[in-house]
């Protein structure tokens, strides 16, 4: 309860900024406060049939829930809109669908939702009959993909924690082959769609989000690449660039990642953070549990060392290495500060292109008001 209590307490108080703001589905889809927002911060759309586990999914990653929480989860009646801005990598907004709305009523605009998305995550139940959750993804897919070419869509096939590893593999294979057979039939064999196990009973669902999430990176390769200098440097065997608060990791070397390996990662997260709440913390209630100062090093019984470093308020580096090669500390650290810099570098660009895509925004916004002050929206 005390671990929960303790990151729970961290998520809300330092960085996960929730703005839930519910839009009413009947009618157009209306008055957002910011109309440049779509431009600064990718859309994740998730959809799927009703009691799929889509705010199941929302609220494990970015809410800390605990999965046995979700049972008392109620319908979600209207779409629900969130920012998640952790860092300036880790940005952007989620709408969770309700499953019984009819996106394609005439009255709503769903061009306007696909237009503005990055990814589009398509959550089939694989504890249920998925025949009709099937027909669905087609119609979905097809509709956004003819908005928007580039959205990715991504296919979480959820609640696989009830099935066994044959029957997991199995259920892949039939959902891929049906789906894209659907496709085929439909002329449209173009459109990719990746596939994901997933539950959030374990750490699958925040492994997806992070590949989701990864795809959404521009700098992507520029962080893998700095991650593979650093670990060919410094005689590390695998790191991964981890967003703290959601535990999601936003880059990792080139290397192959297992899961296991990510599962101690997000748990050295988690030990790191409750012991630093229950004693890093001073009485008056100031500061964050996570800081300049917060790292830490595991010794594993198999001679393997842990070692987690703050990289930015939001963003830690968790490296796996060897004993012997953790003899040479002070090399890792010198390579880390250069890594830690470059990393900067590279969020000032960001913050750079940010800035500018915004003003330029405003500028095509503001031609197009009138001259009264009305604003007319930009079709
Ligand atoms: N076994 C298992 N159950 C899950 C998982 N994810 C969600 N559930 C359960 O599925 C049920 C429905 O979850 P919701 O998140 O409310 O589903 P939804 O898709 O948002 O439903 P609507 O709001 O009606 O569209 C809940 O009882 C969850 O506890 C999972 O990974 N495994």
């Amino acid at each position: 309860m005390k671990e929960w209590n303790a990151t729970r307490g961290f998520a809300h108080n330092s960085t996960l900024m929730l703005s839930c703001n519910m839009i009413q589905t009947d009618g157009m889809m209306l008055g957002f406060s910011d109309p440049f927002s779509s431009e600064v911060k990718p859309r994740i759309l998730l959809m799927g049939l009703r009691r799929s586990g889509k705010s199941s999914i929302q609220k494990v990653v970015f809410h800390k829930m605990s999965p046995n929480e979700t049972l008392f989860l109620e319908s979600t009646n209207k779409i629900c809109r969130e920012d998640v801005s952790n860092s300036s990598f880790v940005s952007f907004q989620i709408w969770d669908f309700p499953g019984q709305i009819d996106f394609f009523d005439p009255t709503f605009d769903y061009e306007m939702i696909f237009r503005g998305t990055g990814a589009l995550i398509f959550v089939i139940d694989s504890q249920d009959d998925y025949v009709e959750a099937l027909s669905r993804l087609h119609l979905t897919v097809t509709r956004a993909y003819k908005v928007n070419p580039d959205i990715n869509f991504e296919v979480f096939i959820h609640k696989v924690d009830g099935l066994s590893d044959d029957h997991k593999i199995e259920k892949q294979r039939d959902i891929h082959k049906r789906a894209n057979d659907d496709l085929a039939d439909a002329g449209l064999e173009r459109i990719h769609l990746s596939f994901y196990l997933t539950s959030i009973y374990d750490h699958s669902i925040f492994e997806a989000f992070s590949k989701v999430v990864q795809k959404l990176i521009p700098q992507l390769p520029t962080l893998e690449n700095l991650l593979n200098i650093f670990i060919s440097n410094s005689g590390i065997e695998k790191a991964f660039l981890f967003d703290v608060v959601s535990k999601i990791y936003i880059a990792t070397d080139s290397s192959p990642v297992d899961m296991q390996t990510y599962e101690l990662c997000c748990d050295m997260i988690d030990v790191v953070i409750d012991i630093s709440c229950i004693y890093g913390l001073t009485g008056d209630e100031v500061g964050t549990p996570y800081d300049k100062e917060s790292m830490a090093i595991i010794h594993l019984n198999n001679t393997t060392v842990m070692y987690l470093k703050e990289v930015t308020k939001f963003l830690a580096l968790v490296c796996f290495l060897r004993e012997e090669s953790f003899e040479r500390k002070g090399l890792i650290d010198y390579n880390f500060h250069c890594f830690k810099k470059a990393i900067e570098e590279v969020f000032d660009v960001r913050l750079k292109v940010q800035r500018s895509r915004k003003l330029l925004s405003q500028r095509r916004w503001s031609r197009q008001t009138v001259p009264n002050g009305t604003q007319v929206h930009p079709h």
